[in-house]
């Protein structure tokens, strides 16, 4: 069974009114099936508006789909009861680009890291500041960085405590959403680095969206290449990547190959 499946997801959205008073609407994603088995890292490329963010909240239950069945664990996420769904987002997670707003300013980083253990275990406060501490470790940084607050770090850092705490209950999936984009280039290699290090450790499953096919290349397993809404490309091994055919996919290629006669 795979741990995510889509089947024939729609969504189109509502815009204005147009001149003759026709409601305007977008396809954001048209008919997109897709499977991410567990322990690998599907990275999802396309171009801006081509969809990856709307599939990315259709998944987390963020946007409701017009059509078509998201199934976690051979389950649809549509029928789930309360119990089932708060198990789901114990199981399931994300980190955005903006890691900024992504936090609480005036919560300490310790209660920012403890806010899903809160939600979910019943820590005694020793434990709860053991577990923080351990989770500061493991993405790089340091046990005291609990007592300071996000104004006191960088993007990177404060992407490294998004990451903490997206992996505070060891979800079976992370959502990451563009979540490298903001970031300096080497930053992006370390953090990079460090999810790869870290989906290992805990056999973690990662849905990686990007518009970036250089980053996706660094750390994901398959390939899935978005255009207008629809899946137009698939690999199933990244060392194929050469074997793109799609005007996108060489398009995004380029970046990755510069030597690549596509669209520089
Ligand atoms: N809430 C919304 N209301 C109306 N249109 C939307 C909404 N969200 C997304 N869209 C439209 O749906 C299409 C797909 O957007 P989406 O954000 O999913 O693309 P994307 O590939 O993630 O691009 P980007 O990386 O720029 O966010 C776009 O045309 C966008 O303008």
């Amino acid at each position: 069974m795979s741990l995510l499946e889509l089947r024939a997801i729609k969504k189109t959205y509502l815009l204005g009114n147009s001149i003759f008073g026709k409601r305007k609407t977008v396809e954001a994603v048209k008919s997109v099936t897709l499977t991410l088995e567990s322990g690998v890292c599907l990275g999802i490329v396309g171009e801006s508006g081509s969809g990856k963010s709307t599939l990315g909240k259709i998944i987390l239950g963020l946007e409701k789909p017009d059509q078509g069945e998201v199934l976690f664990q051979g389950k649809n996420l549509h029928s789930f009861k309360a119990k089932e769904l708060k198990e789901l987002r114990r199981n399931l997670q994300v980190v955005f680009q903006d890691c900024y707003s992504a936090v609480n300013p005036r919560l300490t980083i310790g209660e920012i890291i403890a806010e899903p253990l809160r939600n979910y275990e019943r820590l005694t406060s020793s434990e709860e500041q053991k577990q923080v501490q351990g989770l500061l470790e493991l993405v790089g940084l340091n046990p005291e960085d609990m007592y300071r607050y996000p104004s006191q770090f960088s993007g990177g850092q404060l992407q490294r405590i998004n990451i903490a705490r997206a992996i505070a209950l060891k979800p079976k999936l992370i959502i990451l959403d563009e979540a490298v984009s903001a970031l300096d280039a080497l930053v992006q290699v370390q953090i990079l680095n460090l999810l790869a290090q870290l989906k290992e450790e805990f056999q973690l499953s990662y849905l990686f969206i990007s518009h970036d096919l250089q980053a996706v290349n660094y750390i994901a397993d398959r390939l899935a290449v978005m255009c207008k809404g629809e899946v137009v490309e698939w690999l199933d091994d990244m060392g194929q990547l050469e074997r793109l055919e799609h005007p996108v996919s060489k398009k995004l290629l380029s970046s990755v190959l510069p030597q690549y006669p596509g669209f520089l």
